[in-house]
């Protein structure tokens, strides 16, 4: 392969980013939204371990986490790897924000999934007057070592300072929605200057990215695809990538995101595509 010289910490699918707590978590990962909890959520999750993958992105509001667990069997035993060679994550859902729901979803996505850990636990949304209590759960968690590394997910910088105001445990990660059309600099700054690594979700914004004029231009020119662009995109601004995909030819694709580099020119034509736009809900205004 190809030596990528300004990230030699990205060298292949299984490199990892330290995260504040010291774990270990993949630049790369499987996301498993919308797909129906059956045999496609656990073939895919299967494909993925066997093609490289080690990072698998699920939550309880997906409803596929059983799928998700017997993809991630599957997948162990066709791979010859072992649970402590993967990253599950999961998330609280909003319904179950408080002390108690809180530890107790944790045990449910655990027994779905037919895990005994996960690696990391994200609170999924924002939910205002209740993500602390909820926080203080998956601190519990954290603590009673149940769980390797606690997040939040869709958090603004307003709602970071909030929790760290009077959180014990700093998130390790803060999964938020990020992609060329929404680069979100002000929080991704905040978040480095936090120690929060953050994560990407729809980085191909939900597929909508993959006909832009610009990206197609770029992507012909490093003899790439459009996908394959963005999520180095991502990689190299220090962003963790979790695209979805079902079919194996694109989850293969998806993942040869390690043998090129993207010039700074370019990396900066993609940011400038930037237009505040969400393909999904607003943290600041959602009702679910
Ligand atoms: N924390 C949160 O609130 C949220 C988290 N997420 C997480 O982020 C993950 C990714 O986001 P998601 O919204 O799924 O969208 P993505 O941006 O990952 O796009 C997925 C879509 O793009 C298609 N696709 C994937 N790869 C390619 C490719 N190489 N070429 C062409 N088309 C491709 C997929 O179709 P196909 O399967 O047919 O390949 C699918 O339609 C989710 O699955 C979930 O895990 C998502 C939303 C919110
Ligand atoms: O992960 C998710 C996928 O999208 C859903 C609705 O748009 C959200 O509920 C959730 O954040």
């Amino acid at each position: 392969m190809k030596e990528t010289g300004g990230l030699p910490f990205m060298k292949n699918l299984q490199a990892t980013v330290t995260l504040n707590n010291g774990s270990e978590m993949p630049w790369l990962g499987l996301g498993v939204f919308r797909v129906e909890n059956g045999p496609e959520a656990a073939e895919a999750v299967k494909t993925a371990i066997v093609n490289g993958y080690r990072s698998i992105d699920t939550a309880a509001i997906y409803g596929n986490e059983e799928s998700v667990g017997e993809g991630i069997r599957q997948g162990m035993k066709a791979a010859g790897i072992s649970r402590e060679d993967l990253f599950i994550t999961s998330k609280l859902w909003n319904d179950d924000f408080g002390y108690t729901s809180g530890i107790q979803a944790y045990g449910t996505s655990l027994k779905k999934l037919g895990l005994e850990y996960l690696d990391l636990y994200l609170l999924h949304w924002p939910v205002d007057g209740k993500y602390k209590e909820a926080w203080k759960a998956l601190e519990h968690l954290y603590m009673d070592g149940q769980v390797i590394a606690i997040g939040v997910s869709n958090f603004q910088i307003h709602h970071l300072e909030d929790l760290m105001k009077d959180a014990d445990i700093k998130p390790v990660v803060n999964q938020i929605e990020y992609h060329p059309r929404l680069t979100q600099e002000k929080l991704l700054a905040f978040c480095r200057d936090n120690g929060i690594q953050v994560e990407s979700w729809s980085p191909l914004m939900a597929g909508e990215a993959l006909e832009q004029p610009e990206l197609k231009e770029i992507a012909a020119k490093y003899d790439k695809s459009v996908a394959q662009i963005i999520l180095r995109w991502n990689l190299q601004n220090g962003v963790v990538a979790i695209p979805k995909s079902t079919n194996e030819r694109r989850i293969v694709e998806n993942s040869q995101v390690f043998d090129f580099e993207l010039a700074e020119e370019d990396m900066g034509r993609i940011s400038a595509l930037n237009e505040d736009r969400r393909v999904g809900p607003d943290p600041d205004n959602f009702d679910f």
